[in-house]
This record gives structure tokens, C-alpha cells and sequence, in this order.
């Protein structure tokens, strides 16, 4: 007989289900406390129930645990002196999407050698996740792979759809089934409308294919996640972080009958990925928020030990430790100044 399927698959391997996983590596009573108490925190700060600002920073993608744990430590303290004004939030990416082909992240290869072993992946992601957890620092994810939440979600705070798949009808799915706060990004385009089209589709009940936690494919129904917002990340036309920008997007969510709040990051399209760009995008978010503007209330800054990216892949012993491999990240010092001053003018 002709083989008609699998003709371009060369392994299939079973996981371990999300259950066993989430029960050999799972969160203490403490960290449950915590990841509760923070996604109802983010939720109020973001539909303006709540005066603070939110703020998730961290490196692009984490590809060093021991140096992210480090990171993650500095930032635990920093969160303490702010937290009157600001809540963090620490990026712990695991996910990247790709423009066209490069490292997906530490949960599809952790070895960084293209060996792609997912399940020691999946492991790393949740070990890692328990550490930031027990400094006090809640986490948020992008959440590319929809199969990816049923193994790690449980630890996570706040999560974003990127900017390359706000427009995926199985994105908009998942994230209707999330049970924290989420951020759909503008396309990289710069069009708001995916973003606010993604919104409307994930506060719906939604049924679609899915994975139990016994790791069954199965026919998922969700609620709806009421706590979905607009993240702006700036597009092919340039950033969209401006006055006007933000006014415009305002409109639009006002028009689509969404709640004008909007998360601005200041890394991506909205700094030109140029890490010396970043600071200033950053101030000039928080200054439009002192000068009023209410509906701005959370940013976002891609922040390592040491400034920049290094070129990947290459050799491992030749990566510099705390450096990103992904995008360019400010550095600890910037960071440092930028979240203290913003506390500051808050
Ligand atoms: O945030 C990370 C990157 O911008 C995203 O993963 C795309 O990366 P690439 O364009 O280098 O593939
Ligand atoms: C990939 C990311 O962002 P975007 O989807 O905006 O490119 C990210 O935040 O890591």
C-alpha cells in the first residue's frame, strides 16, 4: 500500500500528561495564594479598579535559568520598594515565535542545541517558574503553543498573545478558556483590529480541540475570559506608544464597546528593538500617565542583567552570562532607575 500520511513526520513522541506534571512539580499552598491574589491585582489594575500601575519586565526569553534566577531575585527587591505604586510582574517567556526560523525557547529546547527536548522543557519551565514564585514575584508568559497552558498555566499570572498570532482563531480559543488576566498585542502590522476582534472573540464561550489533564485530545468548552485587554507594541509603520496613538486606540476600543485601558510596551516595534531606545519610550509612557491619562495603565520592558542581545546560535560556553539571545534587553542598572523613577512620579 501507498503511505499517505506521516510522510513528512519523522518522530512523534508521547508527553507526560499536564496532571502528572503539575502534580511531581507543583506550586506550594503559598505560591496558589499568590498566583490568585495577583491575577486579581493585575485584573483591577487594568480595569481601572485599582490606582496602581502595572508593570511586566524581564528578559526577552529565559535561556539561562541560574542568570534569570539571579535577575529574578533583583527584581523581588525592587518590587518591594515600588509595590505602593507599581505592581511587577516578572516576564518569564518561554514561548518565542518566530519571524521565520530560530530558537522557539526553552520549553521546545532547552539544551539550546536543537535536540528539542520538550519534556525536560515542560520540566525546566515549571521549576523555574516555582523559584520566581516563592521570591514573591508573580509571572507572565506568552502563550504560543495552545497545547503549552495545560502544563504550565497554573503558575502564571498574566499572559500575552504575540503579535504574530492575535489574529488565530485557536489563539483567541485558548486564551477564551485562560483563567488569568491576558494581553492580545496589536499585529505587527500595527492594525489594532486584530487585537480588538481577539478581545470580543475570547470573552465568548468557545468550543474547539483541545488536550485533558490527562492529556486526552478532547472537545473543549470554555466560558469566556471576561479579563482579556489591548496591548501596544508599535508596528511595520513605526511605534504606536505617542499621544495620539493612544488617544486612536482609545477610540477604537471605545467603538468596538471595549473598556479603554491599554497596556504599552515599550520594547518591540515601539523602541525599533533597539535597546537604547527603550528608557525614553518608557518615560514617556509614565509622563503621560502623571499628566492624566488614566487609560494607560500598565507597560511593558524587556530587561536582563546586561544590556543588548548576542548573536544566536554560537558555541555555548561563548554566550555571555545574562545576556539576551533573542531581543535586545535593557540592563539591570537601567531598569533599576527607570521602575524606581517612574514609583516616583506615580
Ligand atoms: O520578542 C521576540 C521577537 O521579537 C520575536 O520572537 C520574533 O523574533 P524574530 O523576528 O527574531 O524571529
Ligand atoms: C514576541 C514578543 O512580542 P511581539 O509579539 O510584540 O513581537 C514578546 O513580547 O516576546
Amino acid at each position: 500500500m501507498t503511505q499517505l500520511t506521516d510522510l513528512n513526520v519523522v518522530a512523534n513522541n508521547p508527553l507526560p500528561s499536564p496532571a502528572f506534571l503539575q502534580s511531581e512539580i507543583a506550586a506550594t499552598a503559598e505560591q496558589t495564594e499568590l498566583i490568585d491574589r495577583s491575577r486579581r491585582e493585575i485584573s483591577d489594575i487594568l480595569f481601572r479598579k485599582d490606582d496602581r500601575f502595572l508593570l511586566v519586565v524581564g528578559p526577552c526569553s529565559i535561556h539561562d535559568p541560574e542568570a534569570c534566577e539571579e535577575y529574578a531575585e533583583k527584581l523581588a527587591a525592587l518590587s518591594q520598594e515600588v509595590r505602593d505604586k507599581i505592581l511587577i510582574v516578572m516576564r518569564v517567556y518561554f514561548e518565542k515565535p518566530r519571524t521565520t526560523v530560530g530558537w522557539k525557547g526553552l520549553i521546545m529546547d532547552p539544551d539550546l542545541d536543537g535536540s528539542d527536548d520538550i519534556i525536560k522543557g515542560l520540566m525546566e519551565a515549571r521549576n523555574f517558574l516555582r523559584k520566581v514564585l516563592s521570591l514573591g514575584l508573580p509571572t507572565a508568559t506568552e502563550l504560543l503553543d495552545p497545547i503549552t497552558p495545560q502544563f504550565i498555566a497554573d503558575l502564571i499570572s498574566w499572559s500575552a498573545i504575540g503579535a504574530r498570532t492575535s489574529e488565530s482563531q485557536t489563539h483567541r480559543q485558548m486564551a477564551s478558556g485562560l483563567s488569568m488576566p491576558l494581553g492580545f498585542k496589536n499585529a505587527t502590522s500595527g492594525s489594532l483590529k486584530a487585537a480588538t476582534n481577539a478581545i470580543k472573540a475570547a470573552s465568548q464561550s468557545q468550543t474547539f480541540l483541545g488536550v485533558s489533564a490527562q492529556g486526552i485530545a478532547s472537545a473543549v468548552t470554555t466560558r469566556g475570559n471576561p479579563h482579556c485587554h489591548l496591548i501596544l507594541r508599535g508596528g511595520e509603520n513605526g511605534p504606536n506608544y505617542d499621544k495620539a496613538s493612544i488617544s486612536r486606540s482609545c477610540e477604537v476600543l471605545k467603538e468596538s464597546g471595549l473598556i479603554e485601558t491599554v497596556m504599552v510596551d515599550a520594547s518591540h516595534a515601539n523602541c525599533g528593538k533597539k535597546h537604547e531606545q527603550m528608557p525614553a519610550v518608557f518615560e514617556n509612557i509614565i509622563a503621560q500617565r502623571v499628566a492624566g491619562n488614566q487609560a494607560i495603565t500598565g507597560a511593558m520592558l524587556e530587561s536582563h542583567l546586561v544590556a543588548g542581545n548576542q548573536p544566536f546560535p554560537q558555541p555555548l560556553e561563548q554566550l555571555s552570562r545574562g545576556q539576551s539571545i533573542t531581543d535586545e534587553c535593557i540592563d539591570w542598572a537601567t531598569t533599576e532607575r527607570l521602575v524606581r523613577e517612574a514609583a516616583a512620579a506615580l
